[in-house]
C-alpha cells in the first residue's frame, strides 16, 4: 500500500551490533563447556544447523563426545525471519540413544533470538538439555545453559558471516 512503512529486518529492528571474533567465540564455547561438564555426561550432541555446527564441534571436542547428529532448520534469509523449515530431522539412531524423548542428549545452537527455532527442537526432544552460546530475552526461557545474554535490540555478527574490512576514521564521520 502506498505510504506504508517498509518492513524492517530483524537486524534493523535490533539496531545495536555485537560483532564476535573467532577467538571470542572459541572462548565463549569453552566457557559453555565448563558449565555443561557439570550437567552431563551426554550420549550425543545434536547440532541445529547451520549456526550450531561450530559450537557443537567445540563443545563435543571438549566433552569427549563422538556422536554428533544434526537437525537442519532454516528460517532467516540473512536477517529476515520467515516460516521455519525442517530440512532434515533427527536421525533414528540419535532418537534411540535419547530413548525417544531426548534424555541424555545435548542440543547445541549458536543463539536463541525469538526462540522459535529452539522451541521447535525442544518439542522434538523434550527431555534433552538445550545449550546456546548467546541468548536474547525472548528465547532465553527455552535454554537450559548459555553464556552471554544480549539485549533483544542487538544483532550478533558471527565470525563465519563477517570479514575484516577497512573502517574510516571517526574524524571522517565513521560511526
Ligand atoms: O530464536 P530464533 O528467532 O528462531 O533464531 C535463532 C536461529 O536463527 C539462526 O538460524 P538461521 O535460521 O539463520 O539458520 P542458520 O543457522 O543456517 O544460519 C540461529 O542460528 C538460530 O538457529
Ligand atoms: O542476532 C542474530 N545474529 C545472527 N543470526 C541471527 N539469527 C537470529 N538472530 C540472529
Ligand atoms: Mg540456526
Amino acid at each position: 500500500m502506498a505510504g506504508e512503512a517498509p518492513e524492517l529486518s530483524a537486524q534493523e529492528r535490533a539496531g545495536k551490533a555485537f560483532p564476535v571474533s573467532w577467538d571470542q567465540f572459541h572462548r565463549d564455547c569453552r566457557a559453555l563447556t565448563w558449565r555443561l561438564n557439570e550437567v552431563g555426561p551426554f550420549h550425543a550432541v545434536i547440532a541445529i544447523t547451520r549456526g550450531g555446527l561450530v559450537p557443537a564441534a567445540i563443545v563435543a571436542r571438549e566433552l569427549g563426545v563422538r556422536i554428533i547428529d544434526t537437525v537442519c532448520i532454516a528460517s532467516y534469509d540473512h536477517d529476515k525471519q520467515g516460516e521455519l523449515q525442517v530440512l532434515k530431522g533427527i536421525s533414528d539412531a540419535a532418537m534411540e540413544l535419547g530413548g525417544g524423548t531426548g534424555k541424555g542428549l545435548l542440543i547445541v545452537d549458536d543463539l536463541v533470538d525469538t526462540g522459535k527455532t529452539g522451541k521447535l527442537v525442544r518439542d522434538m526432544l523434550p527431555d534433552a538439555h538445550f545449550a546456546t552460546v548467546y541468548a536474547k530475552p525472548k528465547g532465553r526461557p527455552l535454554v537450559d545453559t548459555f553464556i552471554t545474554e544480549v539485549s533483544q535490540d542487538t544483532w550478533i555478527f558471527f565470525p563465519w558471516d563477517t570479514a575484516l574490512s577497512y573502517h574510516p576514521p571517526l574524524r571522517d564521520g565513521a560511526a
